[in-house]
């Protein structure tokens, strides 16, 4: 019996594993409204916060990652003070738990959380005690989920080093990794090498934001400069596949794959691939054309993400129900995606194998013996 496309509904009940989710991307609308109003900041679009859920996807809606960008102006400026870091952590580990994410990967910029005259140490101090809150209120409703952090430095600024050295220094009580984002183009993570090498030497995580709104050097810089254990995004990797014709689709038997794609596949480096983010930024220019398609069936490394839930107005469970809908997924392709994403977490090897051996492939099989 054919059950595709899976619905929302459905996918939500399934256990699912995230490690592309920015913080200041996934802030629920009345929230923002509430804490500008504590903040007393007066430049948000619109206080109903319908009204501005919506402006957020319209801005975000711009075929540019530049303009994408923009709209975190708003939200980062909400994010000022330790008891609104607490909150939106505690929020986001709580809306995560009730979409069935059962293993988050949560980053955020802590440089940007200082212009209300916290330290970063402050910052990041905040944002652990209320994922700490939020998953216990979680586990409180039914809904188990474990949270990391990854720190992020923006990549147009000069203090991922220290930055690089705070993850380090937090990470054994919650932060698993590091990152670089922000605008792509003319700032390439070679820029940040110093950050990379210091995180090699110390045996210790990051991934990099590449391919996005750039093409292949960036993704081969991010490998082969910076030493990057998996890439965010990675769309563009599509321009080292020869025979994908102008709509995405590829005879999978007839593809060609180039040094740096090969490289990719072969070392099975983790793609954190962001279906809806990548239309709103013309990165791609559809779901149904999107690249995720043609890479799962050439089976790289492929895991699904949200980027910004907000900006997306997405949730997990939407993602791989639009991707069920494009592509026929079923049960068989998320449980696949999911250990995809469990197996390339920053998280201990034998805590990756109890998430994958006792919750989701138990939670698949269940779902599947269901139908
Ligand atoms: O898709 C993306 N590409 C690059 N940078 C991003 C993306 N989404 C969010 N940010 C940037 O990351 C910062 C920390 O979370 C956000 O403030 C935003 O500027
Ligand atoms: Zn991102």
């Amino acid at each position: 019996m054919d059950t595709t496309p899976l619905t929302v509904d459905q996918i939500r009940q399934a256990p699912k594993a995230l490690l592309h989710d920015h913080l200041d991307g996934g802030l629920r609308p009345a929230t923002i409204v509430e804490l500008a109003a504590d903040q007393g900041y007066t430049a948000l679009p619109s206080t109903d916060p319908a009204e501005l859920g919506t402006w957020f996807a319209q801005s975000a809606d711009s075929g540019s990652l530049e303009r994408y960008l923009e709209t975190f102006g708003h939200t980062v400026a909400v994010m000022q003070t330790r008891e609104a870091l607490e909150r939106v952590a505690a929020e986001c580990a709580e809306d995560l738990a009730a979409d069935g994410v059962v293993y988050a990967e949560v980053r955020y910029a802590p440089e940007l959380h200082v212009d209300g005259g916290l330290s970063l140490e402050e910052v990041i101090e905040s944002v652990l005690e209320g994922f700490r809150r939020g998953q216990d209120r979680a586990a409180e409703q039914g809904n188990t989920i474990r949270v990391g952090t990854l720190l992020t430095a923006m990549r147009h600024a000069a203090r991922s080093r220290e930055i690089a050295e705070l993850a380090v220094r937090y990470r054994d009580v919650g932060v698993v990794g590091f990152d670089i984002a922000g605008a792509e183009a003319g700032y390439p993570p070679t820029r940040h090498l110093d950050a990379f090498e210091f995180l090699q030497r110390e045996n210790s995580h990051f991934t990099i934001h590449a391919g996005e709104a750039f093409g292949l050097p960036s993704i081969w810089e991010a490998l082969q400069w910076c030493g990057a254990d998996r890439l965010g995004h990675g769309v563009r990797l599509v321009d080292d596949i020869r025979g994908v014709d102008s709509n995405g689709s590829v005879d999978v038997s007839a593809a060609e794959l180039g040094r740096l794609s090969s490289y990719v596949r072969d070392k099975r480096i983790p793609l954190e691939m962001c279906p809806s983010s990548n239309v709103q930024t013309g990165a791609a220019s559809s779901i149904a054309t999107h690249p995720i398609g043609l890479l799962r069936a050439l089976r790289f490394r492929v895991t699904v993400n949200t980027d910004n839930r907000l900006q997306s107005q997405t949730t997990l469970s939407t993602e791989f129900a639009k991707l069920s809908e494009a592509f026929g997924y079923g049960w068989d392709d998320l449980q696949w995606f999911t250990v995809n994403a469990m197996k390339s977490a920053f998280l201990p090897f034998d805590e990756r194998l109890a998430l994958i051996n006792g919750t989701i492939k138990p939670g698949y099989a269940q779902l599947k013996w269901a139908i």
